[in-house]
């Protein structure tokens, strides 16, 4: 069993459509960290058709969540594959329940993260990205009734895991706006937990034709 080599490593949470895996596709632009997003892997497994993938599929199409150690096992082994050549990771969608924090470890089998990078955004901003996106992506839970699940799911099993991290001090809040700033650095006149990385638009306050 190959071991895990130490380095930096991410969780990024945020609700269905916050735009995870957007901000991650920039933060792996610029600082080139490896970008594992579970709900990714999950999918893989279901195209992929396996025995565990037909079960994952019910459970993604109801828009709540698969066992712990399915998501464990899939996120050890991407993690282990790309351990030579990663700089860092930023997981995105892990972990989704509070119960599996604790002081020392987020889940049996990897340690705590650098940091929590928190995509903040209005309920209605994702409900209406991810309809839109739901016209071309594919996704069997971009419909109307699996995003108000998710959503559910999201408000509450995951976020709680916020106000965990926060009370260790590790959240940062992420931006999807302004000109990009080093992802540790954060400007005096802003809230200590907010820094930005380059983007289009405030996530928090878009305009209703966004
Ligand atoms: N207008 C606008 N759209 C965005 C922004 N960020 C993401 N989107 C769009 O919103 C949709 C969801 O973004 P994703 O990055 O897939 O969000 P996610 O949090 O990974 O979503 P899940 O995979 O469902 O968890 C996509 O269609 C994006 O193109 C943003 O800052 N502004
Ligand atoms: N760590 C994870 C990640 C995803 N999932 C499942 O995969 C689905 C899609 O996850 P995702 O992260 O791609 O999308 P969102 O639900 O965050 O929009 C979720 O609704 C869950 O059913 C999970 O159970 N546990
Ligand atoms: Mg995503």
């Amino acid at each position: 069993n190959k071991p895990i080599r130490l380095c930096n490593y991410f969780f990024v949470t945020g609700g269905p459509g916050s735009g995870k895996g957007t901000q991650c596709e920039k933060i792996v632009a610029k600082y080139g960290y490896t970008h594992l997003s579970t709900g990714d892997l999950l999918r893989a497994e279901v195209t992929a058709g396996s025995e565990r993938g037909k079960k994952l599929t019910a459970i993604m199409e109801r828009g709540e969540l698969v066992p712990l150690e399915t998501v464990l096992d899939m996120l050890k082994d991407a993690m282990i594959a790309q351990s030579d050549k990663a700089k860092g990771f930023l997981i995105d969608g892990y972990p989704r329940e509070v119960q599996y924090c604790n002081k020392s470890s987020c889940g049996p089998q990897i340690g705590p993260p650098t940091l929590l990078l928190y995509i903040d955004a209005a309920a209605e901003t994702m409900v209406k990205r991810l309809l839109k996106r739901g016209q071309t992506s594919g996704r069997a839970d971009d419909n109307e009734e699996t995003i108000r699940n998710r959503l559910s799911t999201y408000y509450s099993a995951t976020e709680p895991v916020i106000g965990f991290y926060e009370k260790r001090g590790i959240v940062r809040k992420v931006m999807g706006f302004a000109k990009g700033v080093s992802i540790y650095q954060e400007k005096k006149a802003q809230s200590p937990h907010t820094f930005h990385l380059s983007g289009d638009s405030p996530t928090r306050a878009e305009s209703s034709s966004d």
